[in-house]
């Protein structure tokens, strides 16, 4: 593995690299020979160490870089310089999986510590069974980690005299790639770090994203503390991630030119080891994915990042933590499990530089979080009294009393500006940050505040009125609740293109629907809080390794999460609010793609759908296009399908009781009697010959009608063609035409179509919305105003009915007194 080039002032041992001397090799030692050591003003104010000389550092003020001696100045369109690259496949995996980037074989620091607790419960069940099994097991493992040891032995002799080899694991794809550095020239504006620049280059992401322009000059070079809202997918991990690594290289960098002129005595004054950034997430699965982020970001940097999450080994997290990373990406509950218990790397904070809050709005719900609070209150503040807990004292009270005056809380959220009046202060950009504060936290300001955040705060809202990415289409089907089975089956068989994500409110109802979709042979993946963690990272890997994946889930993937080719989000349950609408939603339509959101609303949901249509300043939906006569098929192999789940449902919970009951018995050692009569048991045999019997009748039908395409009641196996097609019919006719159109077959042009076999075709949903759909306006008052309308006829009609009958009484009475 060639190492990668560092700046020069590290001077890395050139001997080690005997491979052949490439073009891109000359492009790397350009690289390595750019002045990257800039002597910073005098009153740069991130200095690592004050009242002395001795660590000048800090930004670049603008003016000081030379663009054009890093290759940086702005480049005219299309004249680039083109650097050889051997395979420019990895770019894409890498674009799409950022965790490839990372590893050879593609997984994650994190899912290979499963992978291992993986194997680790495997041995123990095998140990049940079979000893032999588990020594056998336990050598292979050995064996596996002598092999990873030597590897690793090996790879620190190549970089045996960097003192500090500020790039590391030299995974140094994009010298291998074709880039055309013309290309990303938009980045040059932002002036990051050669290294950073290089990853960029790798992850191919050609521009910054807005939230990404308007964030790093305010965080990475003026220092600020940024409050930051941007719609969902539009890059606003790497808006806070890539400050935080600019800042830390320019450190290693100031650090390495000490050593030169200090040498030993430099660690005293720089410490080494201690915490640099520490960055909250609400769920483990959004911590996990803001580490592969950070990691595909800081690929060839010295620079370790570790998820600290619940749901997995304790012991093997503080493992990590023993490893002194410098930056900590974690849930609030583990977090501060390990930092109560005392751990060393999270409660020795001074040294800390960064606080980020990511999906700051959910933070603070429902009190949700005392954790994140307890957090927050461990956190050195500017104006306390230094409190050293360090063994370097000394020298650690001067570093520590700055870092607590120049430590930037980053603050981030996609709906931030949905909560009461915060978009107008936002926009106003009068935030004002209090300063008495009571016990909760149940504002982004008083978070803000409590976490130390500066009055010059950088406040960037970038998210539109409505919130909602420009390329989402929204659109929603009304139908009765008992509907919404038939309708989601619908979609997931005519449109299903792409990766889909349903959302559940309960727990409850994706158990249903994923058991329905089960038996109707939809392949579905669940995802919800009460999974084991181990279930719930297999469920996401699994969906986002099939293109046309369905993940059937609870809000606890609402937020944040990214999966590249989401095309449709459905809301089969409304959700509570419009921030969870918006989060949900925004699982599609990410870095400018496109994508649609479904939500089946049932009749009472209707005022609750309109008040968030509102919410989004949108007073028109689209109705989702429905093909109906699509629907006696569906309803049909729906019906079946329901009453297999419900024999299924019905002979598991026997199940369960039963082994309960026995259980019981046997915890209190009794011995349970079978008191069923002959009769009883020659009964229950019967029962359960005849309910067998219908499960197979039924099953065996549903088969039957599985084993065909689905398709409309008033299709023709024989001709595409006829009025009063539906333009979801008519896209499909033509999208068959086009599939059947027999060139190969050396068919003449004018020879008459016919297609014999149709087979089962799917037209994306934004596809059939686009061609089909049509605007409904969505106005909360006229709902509102249509059902009072509605009621009062109905209760008119009551009443009306109501006089008629004892009008008709009356008559009667009349009638009999007068016969009498
Ligand atoms: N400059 C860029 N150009 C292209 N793609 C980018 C860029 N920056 C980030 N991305 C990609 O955009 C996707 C969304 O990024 P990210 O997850 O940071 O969005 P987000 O704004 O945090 O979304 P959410 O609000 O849902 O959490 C990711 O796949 C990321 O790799």
């Amino acid at each position: 593995m060639a190492a990668e080039p560092s700046p020069r002032s590290f001077q890395p041992s050139k001997k080690k690299h005997n491979r052949k001397r490439t073009r891109q090799d000359a492009e790397l030692e350009r690289f390595d020979s750019l002045p990257w050591n800039p002597a910073l003003p005098d009153d740069d104010p991130f200095s690592v160490v004050v009242g002395t000389n001795e660590l000048e550092g800090g930004f670049l003020s603008l003016e000081e870089i030379d663009e054009a001696a890093y290759g940086l100045g702005i480049p005219q369109p299309g004249v680039g310089n083109r650097k050889e690259k051997k395979d420019k496949q990895s770019t894409k995996s890498n674009k799409r999986k950022p965790s490839d980037v990372d590893g050879d074989s593609g997984a994650t620091e994190v899912e290979k510590e499963m992978e291992e607790e993986e194997e680790e419960a495997e041995v123990d069940e095998a140990s049940e069974k079979d000893e032999n099994l588990k020594t056998k097991k336990k050598k292979k493992k050995k064996k596996k980690n002598k092999k990873k040891k030597m590897e690793n032995e090996k790879e620190n002799e190549s970089h045996k005299g960097e003192e500090f080899p500020a790039v590391r694991n030299g995974k140094n794809d994009v010298e291998d790639e074709l880039v055309d550095e013309a290309e990303y020239y938009a980045w040059n504006e932002l002036r990051l770090h050669p290294l950073l620049m290089k990853s960029v280059y790798r992850l191919g992401f050609k521009e910054p994203t807005p939230i990404q322009k308007a964030c790093i000059p305010a965080a990475a070079h003026q220092g600020k503390d940024v409050i930051g809202a941007a719609e969902t997918g539009s890059g606003k991990t790497l808006a806070f991630g890539l400050p935080i690594l600019q800042r830390l290289l320019e450190e290693q960098e100031k650090t390495a030119r000490m050593f030169e002129q200090k040498g030993e005595e430099a660690e005293r004054i720089a410490p080494k080891g201690f915490l640099r950034a520490l960055i909250i997430t609400p769920t483990r699965e959004l911590a996990l994915q803001v580490t592969d982020h950070l990691k595909a970001a800081a690929n060839g940097i010295d620079v370790r990042v570790v998820p600290i999450v619940g749901g997995m080994s304790t012991e093997k997290q503080e493992r990590l933590l023993k490893k002194r990373p410098e930056i900590v990406v974690g849930t609030p509950g583990r977090l501060w499990e390990l930092m109560s218990g005392g751990e060393k790397h999270l409660v020795e904070l001074h040294s800390l530089s960064f606080f980020v809050l990511d999906e700051a709005d959910r933070m603070i719900e429902n009190g949700h979080f005392r954790e994140l609070q307890s957090i927050i209150d461990m956190l050195p503040m500017a104006n306390s009294p230094i409190e050293v807990n360090s063994q370097n004292t000394q020298n650690c009270a001067t570093v520590s009393s700055f870092q607590r005056k120049k430590r930037q809380t980053f603050v981030f959220s996609a709906t931030i500006a949905l909560s009461a009046d915060f978009r107008k202060k936002l926009k106003r950009g009068s935030l004002k940050l209090k300063q008495s504060l009571p016990d909760e936290l149940n504002s982004i300001e008083k978070l803000s505040e409590r976490a130390g955040m500066k009055a010059n705060v950088a406040i960037i809202d970038l998210t539109s009125a409505s919130i909602l990415p420009d390329k989402l289409e929204d659109s929603f089907i009304e139908c009765r609740e008992e509907e919404k089975d038939a309708y989601l089956y619908y979609i997931l068989r005519v449109h299903g293109r792409g990766r889909t994500i349903v959302f559940c409110t309960s727990i409850a109802a994706l158990r249903h629907i994923s058991s329905l979709l089960c038996i109707l042979g939809i392949n579905v993946w669940t995802l919800h809080a009460q999974m084991q963690q181990r279930a719930r990272l297999k469920a996401m890997d699994r969906f986002r390794g099939n293109e046309h994946g369905i993940l059937v889930a609870t809000d606890v993937v609402a937020r944040g999460i990214d999966i590249p080719g989401v095309r449709t989000v459905v809301h089969y349950q409304l959700p509570h609010s419009a921030e969870v609408y918006v989060h949900r939603s925004g699982r599609t339509a990410r870095a400018s793609a496109d994508g649609c959101s479904i939500a089946l609303v049932s009749a009472n949901e209707t005022s609750k759908f309109a008040s968030l249509c509102k919410s989004f300043s949108k007073e028109s939906f689209q109705s989702f296009p429905l093909e109906h006569s699509y629907m006696p098929e569906v309803l049909k192999r729906l019906s079946l399908a329901r009453q297999i789940d419900k024999i299924l449902r019905k002979d598991s919970k026997e199940k369960a009781k039963k082994s309960w009951l026995e259980r019981s018995a046997e915890s209190v050692e009794l011995v349970m009697d079978d008191y069923d009569s002959e009769e009883e048991k020659v009964n229950n045999i019967k029962q359960k010959k005849a309910t067998s019997v219908q499960l197979n009748k039924l099953q065996q039908e549903l088969n039957m009608l599985l084993s065909h395409p689905l398709q409309p009641r008033t299709f023709s196996h024989r001709y595409v063609a006829g009025a009063g097609v539906s333009p979801l019919l008519q896209h499909q006719f033509e999208e068959l035409a086009r599939q059947n159109r027999p060139e190969s077959q050396g068919l003449g042009e004018n020879k008459r179509e016919k297609l014999a076999v149709f087979g089962q075709d799917c037209v994306e949903p934004l596809q059939a919305l686009r061609s089909a759909g049509h605007k409904v306006h969505m106005d909360g008052k006229e709902i509102a105003d249509k059902r009072r309308n509605m009621d009062n006829l109905r209760r008119k009609r009551k009443e009306e009915k109501k006089r008629m009958k004892d009008q008709r009484r009356k008559q009667r009475k009349r009638q009999k007194m007068g016969s009498e």
